[in-house]
């Protein structure tokens, strides 16, 4: 059902920007419509200028800051050719990838002596690690600069680092590379400005400063291009964030000050984080109170390693965390969605802290971490595609998924595949005694058997290296970094197909998003009617992030600015997720004093905050 949208002040006045094509920055809460009010102004383009731009082969572009809201906004629009919706990454690389000359000189003069300039700062002559580590770096990047003329074409593959000599830019180098060539060079402004006469960035806290003033620069003149900007400083929750998000000159400032989403016991809480903007609950959820409940749950205070639990801690925190669920009456609430600081606290909670300690220690590079997270690695892809589902639909008796997932995914079963003219009576009975065995490996055997099995019975699609691994012998060295830094992902390999599969289905449910549990960072721009969010600075064990000073700092003692504006920052997304029902825990030392120091502040009221009773 689509919901009925009310008139606003600021979509009549984006409406003006538009007719009259002047650039625009929406500034606003959480809540207040900016993703509604950016897709009514898309469509309203359509109905003014769709024919023309069409005509001129011109499109409007949408920047999004996932690939899920691309999905997202793409639906709402109709997945109309008139949109180019996209991450800022695939945009801009899809923008400069066909000048190739110019890359090259672009990472010649200015973004490879950029990276040298950086390392030779951490260089300080001495011995140290990092010393030796910056001199290393300086020496692969001269090396790099040296064959960049043999280079032929460059490549993005959405990897995270970049391998120059190679051609391949990295995530972070497709940014500033970007940026640099627009703004530098004239034709690709015109070029980008003609074919893009309205761009839209959705979330432009959070989008590189230099994103925004190449974008600026593209727009800098009267009438089109223009681009417009909707964001909220308040939710600039990664580093690279530009956090202000002015337009060029002669630029337009629109500001919303409802909020559609959150009861309004959420609205008061989460216009007490921040001064800038006060918001006021609007449509309909101003009719509702909702309801905001802070609990604080007391531990022992850390006595591990670097003050982090000790393991019996840990269990200990596990198992209060279980208690205040009980308590505060979630423990069944299975819509309410938990929202964590960091992923291991969401590995622990659902059983794949193995899994992801393999992946996040010292055989993972940063890329493969990075493709452990989404589920493209090359050794757990086959689990998230093929194997996990069929084992999903085999415990709840799903034959009729079991022969789609297979028909989807496996060669062997393509309707168009090898086996096309073997009867259909046949390939299901097939099917199903391979899957029936693929079952019952599953309960005893190491995942590398798993793999081998379906490999040999084409049970899931196998790319080239994971066939490669498979087939090699383990290897027997002792890891040793200073040797095998190269090789290390051969240890990782290893160590992953010895594991049991115990893990797997949990992470694949984690993975494939069935689980009502998310990570804090990850909520962003998302919306749910239950929302708990789970405050343990010392399970997280994340310095950057202290919810305790932030919140009960008497009682915690004081953050750094940095500590305590990221906190807050990331501490507002969360509680705005919520529409209905927020909850809080909070874990903390001395949940007495936390408790005293939270009502004064008043922040919350004194029926707001309560402590878990110790058993
Ligand atoms: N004009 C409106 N009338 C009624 N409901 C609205 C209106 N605008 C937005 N909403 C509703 O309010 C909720 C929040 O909207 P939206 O996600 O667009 O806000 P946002 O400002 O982008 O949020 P955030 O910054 O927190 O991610 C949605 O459920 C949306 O349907």
């Amino acid at each position: 059902m689509t919901k009925l949208l009310e008139p606003t002040k600021a979509d009549k006045e984006i409406e003006e920007c538009l007719l009259a094509a002047q650039s625009f920055s929406v500034v606003a809460g959480a809540g207040s419509g900016k993703t509604t009010s950016l897709v009514t102004a898309l469509n309203f383009l359509r109905d003014e200028f769709g024919s023309d731009l069409r005509k001129n082969g011109q499109k409007i572009v949408c920047i999004t800051y996932t690939k899920r809201a691309t999905a997202v906004i793409e639906e709402r629009l109709g997945f109309d050719e008139l949109y180019l919706v996209s991450t800022i990454h695939s945009f801009l690389w899809s923008s400069i990838s066909r000048f190739t000359k110019d890359i090259r000189i672009a990472l010649r003069d200015n973004l490879i002596p950029t990276h040298i300039a950086k390392a030779r700062e951490k260089d300080n002559g001495g011995n140290s690690q990092s010393a030796q580590r910056a001199r290393a770096r300086v020496a692969e990047l001269t090396a790099e600069l040296e064959l960049l003329d043999q280079v032929t074409t460059f490549k993005y593959d959405e990897s995270q680092f970049s391998s120059f000599s190679k051609g391949q830019i990295g995530h972070d180098d497709v940014i500033d590379l970007a940026a640099y060539l627009i703004s530098e060079n004239l034709i690709l402004q015109r070029g980008l400005g003609f074919q893009f006469p309205y761009i839209f960035v959705d979330e432009a806290q959070d989008t590189f400063d230099s994103v925004i003033a190449a974008f600026n620069t593209i727009c800098s003149g009267e009438g089109l291009p223009m681009v417009a900007y909707f964001g909220d400083p308040m939710q600039q929750i990664y580093d690279n964030g530009a956090g202000v998000f002015d337009g060029p000159a002669g630029f337009r400032s629109i500001e919303k000050e409802e909020n559609f989403r959150s009861a309004t016991s959420i609205v008061a809480l989460t216009n007490k984080l921040r001064t800038d903007i006060q918001q006021t609950p609007a449509g309909e959820s101003a009719l509702n109170v909702g309801s905001v409940l802070l609990t604080l749950i007391e531990t022992e205070a850390p006595a591990g390693h670097r003050g982090r639990y000790t393991p019996e801690q840990l269990d200990q925190s596990l198992s209060k965390f279980d208690e205040a669920l009980q308590y505060i009456g979630w423990q069944n609430n299975e819509k309410a969605k938990r929202l964590f600081l960091v992923r291991q606290m969401i590995a622990r909670r659902l059983g794949f802290s193995l899994l992801q300690n393999l992946f996040t220690g010292v055989y993972a590079s940063n890329k493969a971490q990075a493709e452990y997270i989404d589920g493209s690695h090359f050794l757990v892809k086959p689990f998230i595609k093929s194997l996990c589902p069929l084992i999903v639909s085999k415990q709840s008796g799903n034959n009729k998924q079991i022969v789609d997932l297979l028909r989807e995914e496996t060669p062997a079963f393509d309707i168009l595949g090898i086996n096309k003219d073997r009867p259909l009576k046949e390939m299901l009975e097939r099917a199903n005694s391979l899957v029936n065995d693929l079952s019952e490996m599953w309960a005893e055997r190491p995942i590398g058997d798993i793999l081998r099995y379906a490999k040999e019975n084409r049970l899931c699609a196998i790319s080239d290296r994971l066939a490669a691994t498979l087939d090699r012998e383990p290897r027997v060295e002792a890891y040793d970094n200073a040797i095998h830094a190269e090789e290390k992902s051969d240890w990782l390999a290893d160590e992953f197909l010895s594991m049991s599969t115990n893990e797997l289905l949990p992470y694949y449910g984690f993975v494939s998003d069935h689980t009502a549990l998310s990570t804090q960072h990850g909520s962003k721009g998302e919306e749910y009617e239950d929302v708990l969010v789970v405050f343990d600075d010392i399970e997280a064990s994340w310095n950057m992030y202290s919810f305790n000073k932030l919140l009960t700092p008497a009682a915690a003692g004081d953050g750094t600015e940095g500590q305590l504006a990221r906190s807050r920052k990331l501490a507002y997304v969360c509680f705005s997720r919520a529409r209905m029902n927020l909850r809080i825990f909070l874990f903390c030392q001395d949940a007495v004093a936390a408790r005293a120091e939270l009502v004064e502040s008043e922040l919350l009221d004194s029926e707001q905050v309560q402590i878990l009773p110790s058993r």
